[in-house]
């Protein structure tokens, strides 16, 4: 289970983020004050454009960063305070986190495997049925940097997840896959979903929202402007297809953008 309250996050920017950005302030506000909540058992969709706030949010609700103001509890635990009880409970992906390319699958998944305190038993198997899954047998023993981009982002998929986490939380998983790569991934996540885990996923795509997600939420410039079922978002900004009350949702925050609304 995941609980987000009243999730607001600042960043202070630096001069040169200033002067890069053209901004006259000197904060950045990502996250302006989000509600949202993802069950055992649910695919959750944080859906928006380039700089709308999902990454900053994932980060948060993986204590990689504290919110500003809000809470969030992920399994009954609080982000900040029991910031170790959490992390044990989740995996973590974003494309910001590489992982070292003079390594091998085999070596990496151990190292990852090792620091959740598991067993050399429980690795072994546990990196055995991951790799298969994901294609990567034939691969363990070839370093990292020789990988295909998929194999890397499959890879980074299967350590996130060595540890057997009950709640996943995936930054644009399929970001830069092939459609088959891309549909070993979403299937995983399927897979993941029908053992009862929790998983909140961030993208731009829309059919990922539309084919993966139980519930999803437009985010835009750090505020969610409608969540729920396709059906309920649909219904709510009152559009038959999601690309076009996308659209329609966006332009209700940006009236000067009207001409990039469909009629
Ligand atoms: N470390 C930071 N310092 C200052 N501003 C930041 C920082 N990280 C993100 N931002 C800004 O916060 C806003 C939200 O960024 P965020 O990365 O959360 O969006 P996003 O929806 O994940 O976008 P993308 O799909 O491009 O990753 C953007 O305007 C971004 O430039």
């Amino acid at each position: 289970m995941i609980k987000v309250s009243g999730l607001i996050k600042i960043y202070k920017l630096t001069k040169r983020q200033m002067r890069q950005r053209k901004e006259k302030e000197n904060v950045k506000t990502a996250v302006g004050g989000i509600d949202f909540e993802v069950k055992p058992g649910e695919i959750f969709g944080l859906l928006g454009p380039n700089g709308a706030g999902k990454t900053t949010t994932l980060r948060c609700v993986s204590t990689l960063l504290s919110p500003t103001e809000g809470t969030i509890q992920v399994c009954g635990f609080d982000t900040v305070e029991q910031g170790v009880e959490v992390r044990r409970r989740i995996a973590f992906l974003t494309n910001e986190l590489k992982l070292d390319g003079h390594f091998t699958p085999r070596y990496t998944i151990r190292y990852f495997g090792s620091l959740y305190g598991m067993s050399t038993s429980e690795i072994e198997i546990r990196a055995e049925a991951l790799f298969k899954t994901f294609g990567i047998e034939g691969f363990q023993d070839t370093k990292i940097d020789d990988l295909s981009t998929g194999m890397k982002q499959k890879l980074s998929i299967a350590v996130s997840l060595i540890h057997d986490p009950e709640v996943v939380i995936f930054d644009e998983p399929t970001n830069g896959l092939d459609i088959v790569t891309a549909r070993t991934v979403t299937d995983y996540l399927l897979s993941l979903k029908a053992q009862g885990k929790t998983i909140i996923i961030s993208t731009h795509i829309m059919s990922v929202a539309e084919k993966l997600c139980d519930r999803f939420a437009v985010i835009l410039n750090g505020e969610i402007a409608a969540q729920g079922t396709l059906e309920e978002v649909l219904e709510e900004v009152g559009e038959s297809d999601l690309e076009d009350a996308f659209f329609r949702l966006y332009q209700r925050q940006n009236p000067e953008a009207k001409e990039v609304v469909r009629a």
